[in-house]
């Protein structure tokens, strides 16, 4: 059985004195949710602080980034050892602010993914269309492809360290988010063409988030579908109640 999870994406919000009380109200709002595995990603200079304060519940703490070398002159970025080393095991890769903002590409971003694998840690990898993809039919080939060139190289025994977030561009802080129809299809998909590429257990043991406007008042259509494991939360991951209500949508 795939898992279930909502997963948070801070994104550059709250400052330690602010993810201090986010992460206490999270604690109990969210702390022991069961059947669904909630994970937070702040900001890399807390991340240190929020894996001792959630030490007690059942919430996974990820980073939002990191960079494809071990070690060495490449000032300002940090390593998967950097992030292990601080009990920090997942990591958010290819996230589309990524790719649109500091020119992460498919080929840098399969660095990062074995980079990842390497070290042993679970990767969130996101991609999704923009919005001129979809009004040109193009986004069934753009995700195959985003999928194809950044991931694929991966063994089978990869996967169980995969949780693969399909966030459409134009539904990311904009209040449009897709329906749950069109996260469906997208959904389905993505696990066809999983299966094709290796196989339909792999495929159906993957978990696919849904990522773009999910809200309290959302959430549980979208997540009533069968391919949508769960959700990849921005704006409203930033607000515990707003996260829990989604939270325990799912
Ligand atoms: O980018 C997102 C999560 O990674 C989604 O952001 P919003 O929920 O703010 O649209």
């Amino acid at each position: 059985m795939r898992k279930k999870i909502v997963a948070g994406n801070w994104k550059m919000n709250k400052n330690l004195a602010e993810t201090e009380t986010l992460l206490s109200n999270l604690k109990t709002k969210v702390g022991n949710v069961s059947g669904v595995e909630v994970i937070v990603t702040p900001t890399f200079t807390n991340l240190y602080k929020a894996v001792e304060e959630l030490k007690s519940v059942d919430i996974t703490v990820a980073a939002q980034n990191m960079h494809q070398s071990e070690n060495g002159a490449f000032t300002g970025e940090i390593s998967a050892d950097m992030l292990k080393s601080v009990g920090v095991q997942t990591v958010i890769l290819g996230h589309s602010e990524r790719r649109a903002y500091f020119g992460e590409t498919d080929d840098l971003l399969a660095k990062k993914v074995d980079a990842a694998l390497k070290n042993n840690m679970t990767i969130i990898f996101c991609f999704g269309e923009e919005l001129k993809d979809r009004k040109n039919e193009t986004h069934f080939s753009l995700v195959e492809s985003q999928l194809k060139n950044g991931l694929f190289h991966i063994t089978e025994d990869n996967w169980k360290n995969v949780i693969l977030a399909y966030e459409p561009v134009w539904a990311i802080g904009t209040g449009e988010t897709a329906s749950p129809e069109q996260a469906q299809e997208m959904h389905a998909f993505i696990r066809t063409t999983i299966s094709k590429a290796y196989s339909q257990e792999i495929a159906d043991e993957v978990s696919i988030l849904y990522g773009g406007s999910v809200k309290p008042n959302n959430a549980e259509e979208i997540f009533a579908k069968p391919d949508v494991d769960g959700g990849l939360i921005g704006g409203a991951a930033l607000d515990a109640d707003s996260f829990a209500a989604i939270a325990n949508a799912l």
